[in-house]
């Protein structure tokens, strides 16, 4: 278990973003202004950053004992345009490959890229044995077709775990790579002794890639959860966040929950990443979770610090576990 510490003031809550490579700290060129401040806050910090650092150190030492085998785990990635946030995430990507002694594959394409330009791409990747796993970093510009894309992905390369075989998997409650961010929130919260056995938990958000997959993840008999998975067509919101013991929001909606919306003590994780302008003009990422939540909630995993760290750990995991089994 990692040592658990409580957070004082707002800025503990809100590391700074030196891991990621966005200019003046954001993409926009934002670089924290405008952040919200509280007073005192007295959640237990969910810390990604330190949790994610104690995963690359184990997962070194295993890149190591693969290196001694002669393998060396190597993960691609695929960025189609030049969205900043999306460069962004992509070279944080590789960073995290050098660190940990994993070699990266980046692959390119300009924002007009035609579907066959990033079909013949991916097919490349699906045939280099030096790429153990890959990711096609989404959003994709939208003359392309998605879907189509993340089928044609070697479900055995499948680094994301977000192609259809896989997530058929996770359904059935088979083996096989699991998205990066619900596997990294499961983490998270084991790693802070956050029980899940038999508590109530509300995730707020149906998407693909976080809530109905983390709906899946914590409902496993491993996890025993009570997952209640609330959305756009939920009629209130409130009543659902406020029975639940955690609350999980992927909602891509600014400050969606408020402290009302939470039961004292409950622990609350934002996933939400959204970028909006101040009024300075000036561009900046929030979460869905409102500041005050951290004067209620037990424990929480803000955003930045909390998921995002997890996530990129998470994908480095599965490109050394697909390694590790050759
Ligand atoms: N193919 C994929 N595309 C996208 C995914 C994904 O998992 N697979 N998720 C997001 C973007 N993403 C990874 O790709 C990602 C987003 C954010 C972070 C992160 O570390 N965030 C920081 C804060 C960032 C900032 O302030 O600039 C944090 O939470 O501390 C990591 C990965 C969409 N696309």
């Amino acid at each position: 278990m990692l040592r658990t510490r409580r957070a004082r003031d707002s800025r503990e809550l809100l590391p700074d973003h030196a891991d990621l490579e966005v200019g003046g700290g954001l993409p926009g060129g934002g670089g924290g202004g405008g952040r919200e401040t509280i007073e005192s806050v007295t959640a237990t910090l969910l810390d990604g950053k330190a949790a994610a650092a104690a995963i690359k150190d184990d997962l070194r030492a295993r890149v190591k004992a693969l290196a001694e085998r002669g393998i060396v785990p190597g993960l691609g990635t695929v960025l189609v345009g030049e969205d900043p946030g999306s460069q962004a995430y992509v070279n944080g990507k590789h960073r995290d490959c050098a660190e940990v002694g994993i070699a990266s594959i980046r692959r390119e394409l300009p924002g007009d890229a035609t579907q066959e330009q990033v079909e013949a791409v991916v097919a490349e990747l699906n045939a280099d044995p030096a790429c153990h796993g890959y990711i096609v970093q989404l959003p994709l510009p939208p003359q392309i077709d998605t879907q189509r894309i993340l089928e044609l992905i070697d479900p055995d390369k499948d680094a994301d775990g977000l192609h259809p075989i896989n997530l058929g998997r996770l359904v059935l409650g088979y083996d096989g790579p699991l998205p990066c961010t619900p596997r990294g929130i499961v983490d998270l919260l084991r790693r802070y002794d956050v029980p899940l056995r038999g508590a109530e938990v509300a995730v707020v958000g149906r998407g693909n890639t976080v809530g109905r997959p983390l709906g899946l993840l914590l409902t496993r008999r491993t996890e025993n959860a009570t997952v209640t998975l609330c959305h756009t067509g939920t009629l209130d919101l409130g009543t659902h966040t406020r029975a639940a013991d955690i609350v999980i929001v992927a909602a891509g909606v600014p400050g969606l929950l408020t402290a009302d919306m939470v039961k004292p003590g409950a622990a609350v994780v934002d996933v939400g990443i959204t970028r909006v302008v101040g009024e300075d003009g000036k561009g900046r990422y929030t979460g869905d979770v409102s500041a005050e939540v951290a004067e209620v909630a037990g424990a929480i995993a803000p955003m930045p610090g909390g998921v995002g760290p997890m996530t990129r750990a998470m994908l480095l995991t599965n490109v050394v576990e697909r390694a590790e089994r050759g």
